[in-house]
């Protein structure tokens, strides 16, 4: 497949997706953006429900990939994931099948396998044994459903009709992390770009599941098949450890927030504002 250039970022006025929109034209690509929410200083990104299939169709046509951002990003009620995260999803695999993109990295979470017990281990924050990629799913919320139903349909699409997806279980992206728990599944702005890069440019990649996190000292997750995109990460959170440490104290197995792998997703997860 030749190197996408044109490249649909769904989600674009959200956290990560304005993360990337800095991040990826550097690495060449020519994004167009679409959000259910307006996104100020781009006139040109297209407004759409992921429930409008006609603007789906129109968002996608002509595009070489899809990064596919959009969406509930937290816990809410089932009616509301099954209608922008399940169908919503659902909408997008199909527009693009109609409109013959070839590929997809679509955002999917650590919450999928979120009530995987902590591994433990001599240290509870850096296992001895990382999560396999082929750990068996086990969501933590309605949320974390809706990302085991997303990769299903990405393997479905792939399978039925030779459209290509790199799901990605993105551990924690944001500036910094700002949580013990995060010091284990953070992924750097940077090494966030360097893995869609990766995941929209590696030949032949069917259907594959990776996590997506920098490479931390205190990592829960196997990158295995993260780097066998070509993804290298640079970035390490161990700089922040100290700080959130003295501030939070260490993850504790005893707490029930910290004995899964999804954390307070598990037990209180944060839920969706509208
Ligand atoms: N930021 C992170 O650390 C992680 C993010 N993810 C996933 O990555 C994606 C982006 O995450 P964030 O930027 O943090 O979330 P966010 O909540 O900041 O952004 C999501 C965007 O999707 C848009 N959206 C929601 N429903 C929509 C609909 N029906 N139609 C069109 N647009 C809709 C929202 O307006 C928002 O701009 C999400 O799918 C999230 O589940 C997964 C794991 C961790
Ligand atoms: O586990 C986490 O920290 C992250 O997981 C997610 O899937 C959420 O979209 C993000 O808002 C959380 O911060």
């Amino acid at each position: 497949m030749p190197a996408p250039r044109t490249v649909l970022l769904t989600g674009a006025a959200g956290g990560l997706g304005t993360l990337m929109r800095g991040l990826l034209p550097a690495y060449g690509y020519e994004l167009r953006l679409l959000d259910l929410l307006p996104i100020d200083g781009e006139p040109g990104a297209v407004t759409a429900d992921l429930g409008d299939k006609e603007a789906l169709r129109e968002a996608v046509r002509g595009v070489d990939a899809i990064i596919h951002l959009a969406g509930i990003s937290l816990e809410s009620t089932f009616e509301k994931i099954l209608k922008a995260n399940i169908e919503g999803t659902y909408n997008l695999y199909e527009a693009a099948r109609e409109e013959g993109v070839r590929r997809i990295v679509f955002a999917s979470s650590n919450h999928a396998v979120g009530y995987t017990p902590h591994p433990g281990g001599e240290a509870p924050h850096a296992p001895k044994t990382l999560i396999p990629i082929d750990t068996p799913r086990r969501p933590d919320t309605f949320y974390g459903l809706s990302k085991s139903f997303g990769e299903d349909l990405a393997q479905f699409y792939w399978d039925k009709h030779g459209l290509e997806t790199v799901s990605v279980r993105i551990g924690s992206c944001f500036m910094e992390p700002t949580s013990v728990r995060m010091l284990s599944v953070w992924m750097s702005p940077g090494d966030g770009a360097r893995l869609f890069h990766a995941a929209l440019t590696a030949e032949d990649v069917e259907h594959t599941v990776v996590y997506g996190s920098s490479a931390n000292t205190r990592l829960w997750w196997d990158l295995t098949t993260a780097r066998g995109l070509g993804y290298e990460p640079q970035d390490d959170s161990e700089q922040y450890a100290e700080k959130l440490i003295a501030e939070q104290g260490e993850l504790d197995p005893g707490n029930p927030d910290h004995t899964r792998l999804g954390g307070h997703f598990v037990t209180n997860p944060p839920v969706w504002p509208y």
